[in-house]
């Protein structure tokens, strides 16, 4: 992480502490109300520059056997990490480099609580940290770190997703471009 980083003030989009953080987009496997095979993580604004967020851990989940698997892990850090950068950016960001540490087991059956903050900006790079501990289910330890994560996340404009708008709903009757391949 840079030295020269800054955190900025809130905007004024994003919502007061204990608020609700709406999703961002509709159909986004993480956050959807229109993404009926995603995960559906809600998130509520911080004190601060953070948010809370939830997930609960399906059996669809598994990796190991009877515990979640790291992709989805790592989906859910960069869901809470990406939230988090809607309190001081008023606009689309990307995910440019992910890090996941897996300190614990998590079983399926478990409530997640993600508690992700915002380390610093600088330019339109955008740095925060998240931790996720079980609140609910058969391990449950509020005390306990079950997997950390950090995340570079860089604000873009709509220009980024010209070329795949097309593809919101599946493959588009044409492919990208002028080709005819
Ligand atoms: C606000 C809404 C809430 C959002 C929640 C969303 C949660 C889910 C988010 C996702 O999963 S997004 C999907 C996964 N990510 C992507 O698809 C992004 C794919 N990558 C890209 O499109 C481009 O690589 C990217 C836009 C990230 C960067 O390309 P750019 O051409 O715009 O940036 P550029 O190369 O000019 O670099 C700008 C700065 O970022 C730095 N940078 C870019 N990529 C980096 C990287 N990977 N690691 C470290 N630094 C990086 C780069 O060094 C430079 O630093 P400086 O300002 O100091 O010069």
């Amino acid at each position: 992480m840079p030295d020269d980083l800054t955190l900025p003030e809130p905007v004024g989009s994003f919502p007061a502490a204990g608020q609700p953080v709406p999703q961002h987009w509709s159909r986004c496997f993480g956050c959807g109300d229109q993404s009926p095979a995603g995960m559906s993580m809600s998130f509520t604004a911080g004190e601060g520059l953070d948010v809370w967020g939830r997930l609960e851990v399906a059996p669809r989940y598994q990796g190991g056997p009877g515990v979640i698997h790291g992709g989805i892990l790592s989906t859910a850090f960069d869901e809470a990490l990406g939230m988090v950068c809607r309190s001081i950016v008023d606009g689309p960001v990307v995910t440019g480099h992910l890090e996941i540490d897996f300190a614990r087991p998590i079983p399926l059956g478990s409530v997640l609580e993600f508690h992700a903050r915002i380390d610093g900006s600088i330019r339109r790079k955008v740095y925060a940290s998240a931790e996720a501990r079980i609140v609910e289910g058969p391990t449950a330890d509020p005390d306990v770190v079950v997997a950390t994560s950090r995340g570079l996340f860089l604000t873009v404009t709509a220009e980024h997703f010209e070329k795949t708008k097309d593809f919101v709903d599946g493959v588009p009757e044409r492919p990208f471009g002028t080709s005819s391949i």
